[in-house]
């Protein structure tokens, strides 16, 4: 029986996938083989040793201490472009209240609850709608700073909508490249892309490189009057020069996941309630994706989908499955392989593959007689993880 300990509200459609003969799940369980979450924080439980792996639901693993994780040889699993439409689709939201008059608008006409005459009600307000006058984004410029699975949604949706694109992404995969539209106009960097656009939207991890990437000095080189939208991270943005810059002008509006009490009162900032995700597509497609990303790394010592570990994969043989981690040096898979001819254990396949510091190996064998195999290979020098699957 394996068993998962979840955090967040996780899609049943995903729960279900863990059938009861198999696997115990609820967010009681301790001593769990894995765990599965949202938005949840680790960074501050005590994690029971018997974990083996981690899948976050969702794209952001800012919330997992990956790092720590890794030395483990704990994997970690998210799932890529699962909720990417959802995200997209708020954006479009977003790009609408920072251009339009929506949000003023429909708080006014609530300040009119007491006027319960109909027509002297209509003739208020078709006097007062000037002030909510906006503009279209047709024509305008969105400059898009991340292109991975939702930026380049979002780039074809503003296509679409008969924007100009310009993209800016130092890291971009080949993969994102092939998806990308040719009419994404390339940015040399971030600061060329702020000077030209009318609204920008964040696409980026939370990590090291991106904290506080929109700063003062950032803000300094935006087109002026330029609409922000952050549906990414809080840690991207420096809150501080972004009250600066709608206090000067520089920025017309700032529309957000992430709302923070420096925001309080201002009519120019629209914050939600990170809920960029929650859609029920969306919170179906990530905890389907990640709860067989857990069965088959449980069940076949599969990876797919890892942000630490490579991705690797091997059809099961008859007979007995060794899976095991090391540190990514030299020797290590041949001590191993010492380990299971002086056993007698034949080996039918294998798969060897590194990720950074790591390395992962899944072996077929013949059915071992010797159960002291596997407590041998834990004693070889860089050895992580290892674990006997039948
Ligand atoms: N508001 C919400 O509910 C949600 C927020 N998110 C956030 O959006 C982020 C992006 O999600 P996906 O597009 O699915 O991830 P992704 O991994 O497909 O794309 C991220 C892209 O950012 C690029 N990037 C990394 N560092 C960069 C930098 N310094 N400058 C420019 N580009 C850089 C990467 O090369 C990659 O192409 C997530 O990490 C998460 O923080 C994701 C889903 C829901
Ligand atoms: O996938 C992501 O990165 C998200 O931010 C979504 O978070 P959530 O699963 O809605 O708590």
């Amino acid at each position: 029986m394996y068993k998962i300990k979840t955090f967040n509200q996780i899609s049943v459609k995903g729960l279900e996938r863990f059938t009861r003969a198999k696997y115990e799940v609820g967010s009681e369980i301790g001593n769990p083989d894995a765990i599965l979450l949202r938005s949840h924080k680790l960074h501050n439980e005590t994690l029971d040793t018997t974990v083996l792996a981690v899948a976050r639901a969702g794209a952001g693993v800012n919330n997992v201490p990956v790092a720590q994780y890794s030395e483990k040889g704990i994997v970690v699993f998210n799932t890529p472009g699962a909720n990417a439409n959802a995200v997209k689709e708020l954006v479009l939201a977003g790009l609408l209240l920072g251009s339009r008059g929506i949000k003023t608008g429909i708080d006014h006409v609530k300040t009119l609850h007491n006027v319960t005459d109909a027509s002297e009600l209509h003739k208020t307000l078709e006097a007062q709608k000037k002030q909510f006058a906006g503009n279209e984004l047709m024509g305008k410029t969105l400059g898009i700073v991340g292109l991975g699975a939702i930026g380049s949604l979002v780039a074809d949706m503003a296509l679409a909508l008969g924007m100009k694109v310009v993209g800016y992404d130092p890291a971009l995969s080949i993969e994102a490249a092939w998806r990308l539209s040719s009419n994404v106009q390339k940015a040399e960097n971030l600061h060329a892309l702020l000077a030209r656009c009318d609204y920008v939207s964040l696409h980026v991890p939370a990590i090291e490189a991106t904290h506080h990437l929109i700063n003062k000095e950032a803000l300094a080189q935006a087109k002026s009057g330029m609409t922000l939208v952050n549906f990414a991270r809080e840690s991207i943005v420096d809150p501080e020069a972004i009250v600066a810059a709608l206090d000067n002008t520089k920025l017309k509006g700032y529309i957000c996941d992430f709302p923070e009490p420096v925001f309080y009162g201002r009519s120019d900032v629209i914050a939600m309630p990170h809920i960029g995700a929650s859609t029920a597509e969306a919170e179906e497609n990530c905890a389907i994706m990640a709860a067989e990303q857990i069965i088959d790394y449980l069940e076949n010592g599969n990876i797919k989908n890892s942000v630490n570990f490579p991705a690797v994969s091997m059809a099961r043989c008859d007979g007995q499955r060794i899976i095991f981690s090391n540190n990514n040096v030299p020797k290590v898979l041949g001590n191993v392989l010492s380990v299971l001819a002086d056993n007698n254990v034949n080996v039918i396949d294998m798969v060897n593959k590194s990720r950074g510091d790591l390395a992962y190996n899944i072996l077929d064998v013949e059915q071992m007689e010797n159960g002291d195999v596997i407590q041998e290979i834990a004693n070889v020098e860089h050895v992580k993880t290892v674990r006997l699957i039948d």
